[in-house]
């Protein structure tokens, strides 16, 4: 079996879609984790990208059918984390808008962020280091969204939603313990253009649709520059397409090194 194959049978991607049957499919899948977890509903993290107003989209008909078909309120719980200001916020809160999300909330991380990177940053001399770098600040930011996520999570017994799909999962784009330490994941399975396709279905706005993909972790960060793969060729290859030799060797390289973010904690 060719690389590409097994890559395409290990994240489980299907060339095509039906788009109103994968949502189906999906809010199906959050409704009976959420029953039978025992849990109150969800909480998905909100950035104003694409991946997130998909999940929220899906997170919102999973609870509101829930709590209709049950009597009892199940709960969508968005939350905006901002580090510092955030120039695409109006995005997330256009995401909350366009679901009718009751509950949403603002936690800013710049104050937790700042205060390990501090931390950090005074033993470095001790280990022969110099400060860290903006990447690694970037990783404290997402494992710090992850923390307060986790913190709402548990007071309000609510079930983490994560956005990791299949064209992320290539490529290991995600940080370890940070957006990829989650209770669920409703995307998993989808490449970035099936993304875009229940986007559109869901009815996120189109100013997100119209966003390149970032990680906003440092300053102009996109993820088709950071990685140098386009997500038209990402969503080829898990496709089953062929495309250049030299895009597929990278995205097979990517996937080789970042084993260790997908596959259980090794132990003895
Ligand atoms: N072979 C191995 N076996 C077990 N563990 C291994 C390992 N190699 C490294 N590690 C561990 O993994 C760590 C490195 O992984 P990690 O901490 O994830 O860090 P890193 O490799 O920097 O990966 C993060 C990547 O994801 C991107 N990202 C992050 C967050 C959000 C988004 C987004 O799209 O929104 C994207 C970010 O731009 C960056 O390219 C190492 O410090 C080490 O602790
Ligand atoms: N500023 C933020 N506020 C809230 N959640 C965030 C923020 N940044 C990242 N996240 C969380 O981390 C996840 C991973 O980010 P990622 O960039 O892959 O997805 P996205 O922003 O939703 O979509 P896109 O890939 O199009 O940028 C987000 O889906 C969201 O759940
Ligand atoms: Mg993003």
């Amino acid at each position: 079996m060719s690389m590409q194959q097994q890559i395409i049978d290990d994240l489980k991607v299907q060339p095509t879609i039906e788009p109103d049957a994968e949502i189906r499919k999906r809010v199906d899948f959050l409704k009976s984790y959420i029953e039978k977890s025992g849990s109150n509903g969800l909480l998905i993290a909100i950035s104003g990208g694409i991946d997130s107003a998909v999940a929220a989209g899906l997170c919102k008909r999973a609870t509101d059918e829930l709590s209709e078909s049950t009597g009892k309120e199940y709960k969508t719980v968005g939350v905006f984390q901002p580090y510092g200001s955030q120039v695409d916020i109006h995005d997330s809160y256009a995401t909350a808008e366009a679901f009718d999300l009751k509950y949403k909330v603002e936690t800013n991380v710049q104050k937790g962020v700042d205060a390990i990177e501090e931390i950090v940053n005074s033993v470095m001399p001790q280990l022969e280091q110099e400060a860290i770098t903006p990447q690694a600040k970037g990783n404290i930011k997402a494992r710090t969204r992850m923390v307060v996520q986790y913190g709402i999570a548990n007071a309000l017994n609510l079930l983490v939603v994560g956005t990791d799909h299949a064209s992320e999962a290539i490529t290991g784009f995600f940080t370890k313990y940070g957006d990829g330490a989650v209770d669920i994941t409703p995307l998993s399975s989808l490449n970035k253009r099936q993304v875009r396709e229940l986007a559109s279905h869901l009815g996120v706005p189109q100013s997100i649709l119209d966003k390149a993909p970032t990680a906003g972790l440092w300053e102009n960060q996109t993820d088709e520059t950071e990685l140098g793969i386009s997500y038209a060729d990402n969503s080829d290859y898990l496709e089953g397409k062929t495309i250049a030799p030299a895009v597929a060797e990278k995205l097979e390289s990517y996937y080789k090194r970042t084993a260790h973010k997908r596959d259980p904690i090794p132990g003895i």
